[in-house]
């Protein structure tokens, strides 16, 4: 059970990005973290794993976080990843296994094999010699799918993984998602998209700083819960 317990952010000192969000996930699935722009949605996962200052905190099966950072998997945001960094595809996978592995420890023929199959995976294993700066945005958010898959992590967390991505790409991802699910993994996504919220998400934490609603999909995604988070937005969007 995966518990968030009363997370507040406040970058400024001021005013809250995000205020009080507590919420308590079962069982393995895969859950969306949906809200307007601006709501704190990315916020959220940065306090959930420690990366930014904040008061609250999460659990896992009752365990602060230092006790179970290695079965976390993070992918930030694209546009926070640095492209031109001058590393292959294989070695951009290889980097998931070292959470596992001390830091002077080389990779073994097992290790390379684990990279393979992830890349073979996502349909990427053609590209695995290949620089990162070289492949197109699907192509690169497969490999970084890769990376969390040899990391074996039980907790996984993407932050919009599919802005900007073509169909393929996205739906090779969701499967292996849903493979992830099946093996027992909790997987957090931060998304926009509300048209494939229905077909992608078990849960939802919807939210607009504060939490507005939190629970399973066709309860949460109804309209008139949805307009308490995204307000006029929502008629933009059209009859959601
Ligand atoms: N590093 C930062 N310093 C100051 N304010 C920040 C910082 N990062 C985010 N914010 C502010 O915190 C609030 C929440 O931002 P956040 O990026 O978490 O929202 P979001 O829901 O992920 O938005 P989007 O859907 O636009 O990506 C916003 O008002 C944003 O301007």
């Amino acid at each position: 059970m995966l518990e968030v317990q009363k997370m507040s952010v406040s970058y400024t000192g001021k005013q809250l990005a995000i205020e009080d969000v507590s919420f308590k996930i079962e069982q393995p699935g895969i859950i969306g973290v949906i809200g307007p722009n601006g709501a704190g949605k990315s916020t959220l996962l940065k306090a959930m794993l420690n990366l930014i200052s904040h008061q609250g905190e999460m659990t896992f099966n009752q365990k602060k976080l230092k006790h179970f950072q290695k079965e976390i998997a993070y992918v930030e945001q694209k546009s926070a990843v640095d492209y031109t960094f001058p590393i292959t595809v294989a070695e951009c996978v290889s980097l998931g296994l070292y959470p596992n592995k001390r830091f002077y420890q080389r990779l073994t023929k097992k290790d390379w094999q684990k990279v393979t199959q992830a890349l073979e995976a996502v349909d990427m294993l053609t590209f695995k010699n290949n620089q990162i700066g070289e492949l197109s945005g699907g192509q690169f958010q497969r490999v970084l799918i890769a990376r969390t898959l040899v990391q074996e992590a039980q907790l996984i967390f993407l932050d919009e993984p599919f802005v900007g991505i073509d169909v393929v790409s996205e739906e090779i991802i969701m499967e292996l998602l849903h493979q992830m699910k099946q093996q027992g993994k909790y997987i957090f996504i931060v998304h926009h998209d509300l048209s494939k919220v229905v077909d992608y998400f078990d849960q939802l934490v919807l939210m607009n700083r504060q939490l507005i609603a939190f629970g399973n999909t066709e309860e949460v995604f109804q309209p008139e819960i949805l307009a308490k988070a995204f307000g006029q937005q929502l008629i933009v969007l059209g009859g959601v």
